[in-house]
């Protein structure tokens, strides 16, 4: 069976998009000027927020449904550290069947609905060799290593009502934010493991090879993942500011003759033990954001 339990689908027009932004906003109260996209096993972000609004995936109609363990398929609306926020409990992958342009649906759906500001958050494998399981990475840059094998959301029609046909994608980190976080950081004790580095993305679902993992540590990547890069491509193409955190779960294997191999209940495992200091944070960087 298909995922959504619908046939995958490879455009929306700016009217469907409106259409569920519509939908969502007449269902809360709150007008949220920033959107945190949670990632494997980070849904306790969401423990933080006062007031909640919850909404279902399965509740609004179009939009896609969660299938993977650790993402709960939920919108969060509330209030976290005194500011208006929706957080995604849940993301789409494209190793889910869906495609690029449903995976970052709710992208475009957040901006219609007056989002400014997007936090996106993810587990990954750590390709840095000086990386540690529990370090979080500020996302300085990313590889789009599903792009050069044609995999875009942006590859299609272009809507110049979101933004231009060749989006610039250099600075796609907002430096102030990185440097505000890494300062935070720095002042809460993370010192240790607090990172900055280079998320890579591919599709997935198989982990790395040995040998993919010795191509991704040549070509300068940090951490690599299975997400977020066709998140920030339309963030960015729509003129969003875009801060990332990566959680490393795990270090990837990078020995011909290793024993151990990656899995999904590590990765779950790495997000609970380091929830409580992510959600620290998370908090203090949007406290001192202006939104
Ligand atoms: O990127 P997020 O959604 O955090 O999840 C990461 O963790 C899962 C693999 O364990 C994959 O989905 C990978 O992309
Ligand atoms: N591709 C990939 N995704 C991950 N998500 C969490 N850990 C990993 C990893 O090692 N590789």
């Amino acid at each position: 069976m298909d995922p959504a339990g619908s046939s995958k689908k490879n455009s929306y027009t700016y009217e469907d998009a409106q259409g569920i932004a519509e939908n969502i906003l007449a269902r809360v109260k709150s007008h949220p000027k920033l959107a945190i996209i949670c990632g494997s096993g980070l849904g306790k972000l969401a423990d933080m927020v006062e007031d909640k609004e919850v909404i279902p995936y399965g509740d609004i109609p179009g939009f896609p449904v969660s299938t993977v363990p650790g993402h709960e398929g939920k919108l969060v609306f509330g209030t976290l550290s005194g500011k208006s926020v929706v957080l995604m409990q849940g993301r789409f992958h494209c190793y889910e069947g869906y495609s690029a342009q449903q995976t970052t649906l709710p992208v475009r759906v957040f901006h219609l609905m007056g989002i400014k500001t997007l936090f996106v958050t993810n587990a990954a494998g750590g390709i840095n060799r000086g990386y540690n399981v529990g370090d979080i990475m500020v996302i300085k840059d990313h590889i789009n290593l599903a792009g050069f094998a044609g995999v875009n959301p942006l590859v299609g029609p272009n809507d110049t009502r979101y933004g231009p046909r060749f989006p610039p994608m250099s600075r796609a980190y907002d430096l102030d934010i990185r440097k505000l976080a890494l300062s935070l950081a720095k002042e809460m004790g993370f010192g240790d493991f607090i990172r900055e580095g280079v998320y890579s993305a591919l599709i997935g679902p198989n982990f790395e090879t040995v040998s993919e993992c010795k191509y991704l540590q040549v070509v300068g990547a940090d951490a690599t993942g299975m997400s977020t890069v066709p998140e920030v491509l339309v963030a960015k193409h729509c003129g969003m500011r875009v801060f990332g955190l990566s959680l490393i779960t795990n270090i990837v294997i990078d020995e011909y003759d290793a024993e151990s191999t990656a899995n999904h209940e590590e990765v779950l495992q790495t997000g609970e033990m380091r929830s409580k200091d992510l959600q620290k944070l998370v908090a203090a960087i949007i406290q001192k954001l202006d939104l």
